[in-house]
């Protein structure tokens, strides 16, 4: 995704390491630095690649996917807010379908600092009636952290429904989920189950008492992605299975053997924002071999 991305023309060189470039309808940030290359698309702040030098791509992105105004992308970073799943409409709320503005950009030896923020608008407003401000901010180098932070006064749930590029579902195991967990794919049925996470067809869990820390234990990329969790209620773990795949036309037939999404989440509960104190949800990936 990211070779794809850089060979884009550049619209506007913003610094010496970050463009804007076009992909389809959607403009899109890009990071070419010597320590990190990264992509972020302005539509739903949505992070599409982050690859630290010298490592295989951490995130997974729909071959498939379109990149269309106001329509979500399949793979990468999703923000789900104010909502999640079909509590509302649209799907995980109206934040990843709407055009974000960079606001404020940095950048160091160590790599680059990104900050985007979508307001409440006579659009926002007529689908959810409360102002807000909401800012994400990526710092994106050996390791990356996002921050997702909502000012207003309001409820509301969030997730960051990152997808890992994976060598193959079948191989992978997810530790720190926690046993206790609410089974999407069987009726939403609380459910207990010790032991790591594996993968042998559909699966949809919202674990609601997690650790701090989730890792993927990749045995084929040799890799374990370790995912520190801030201020989440919740991890939902989820991979649509060969026949969901199948079914989805903005995912190839075999999509779900490379990814598995392990998001940062806040669903159980909801977070309070006042104007004094926003919510903040956050999360920081890095890699051991
Ligand atoms: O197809 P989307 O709206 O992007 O949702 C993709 C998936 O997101 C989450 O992981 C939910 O738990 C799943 O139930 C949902 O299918």
């Amino acid at each position: 995704m990211i070779e794809q991305l850089l060979s884009l023309p550049v619209v506007n060189q913003i610094s010496t390491t970050i463009s804007q470039r076009q992909k389809d309808e959607l403009p899109v940030i890009v990071v070419s630095h010597p320590k990190v290359r990264a992509a972020v698309a302005l539509q739903g702040a949505h992070l599409l690649a982050w690859q630290p030098e010298g490592q295989e791509p951490v995130l997974w992105m729909s071959s498939a996917s379109a990149f269309k105004e106001g329509v979500a992308i399949r793979g990468g970073i999703p923000i789900c807010w104010p909502w999640f799943g079909p509590a509302g409409k649209p799907s995980h709320g109206f934040a990843r379908n709407m055009p974000w503005e960079l606001t404020d950009h940095k950048e160091n030896d160590q790599g680059v600092v990104l900050t985007l923020t979508l307001k409440s608008s006579e659009e926002t407003l007529a689908l959810w009636p409360h102002d807000f401000t909401l800012t994400a901010r990526f710092t994106l180098g050996e390791t990356c952290h996002i921050e997702l932070e909502s000012t207003g006064d309001f409820e509301a749930n969030s997730a960051l429904h990152t997808y890992f590029n994976i060598g193959d579902i079948a191989d992978v195991s997810i530790k720190g989920l926690g046993g206790s967990f609410i089974d999407k794919v069987d009726g939403a049925k609380a459910k207990q189950e010790t032991g790591d996470l594996t993968f042998s067809g559909q699966t949809d869990r919202i674990y609601t008492q997690p650790q701090a820390t989730s890792e993927i234990i990749d045995p084929v990329l040799k890799r374990t992605l370790v995912i520190a969790h801030e201020n989440n209620a919740d991890v939902v773990a989820w991979n649509p299975g060969a026949q969901l795949s199948v079914s989805m036309a903005d995912m190839p037939d075999d999509g779900y053997k490379t990814m598995v999404c392990v998001e940062t989440a806040q669903v159980s509960h909801t977070h309070t924002s006042t104007h004094a104190a926003p919510a903040r949800l956050a999360v920081t990936f890095s890699l051991r071999k």
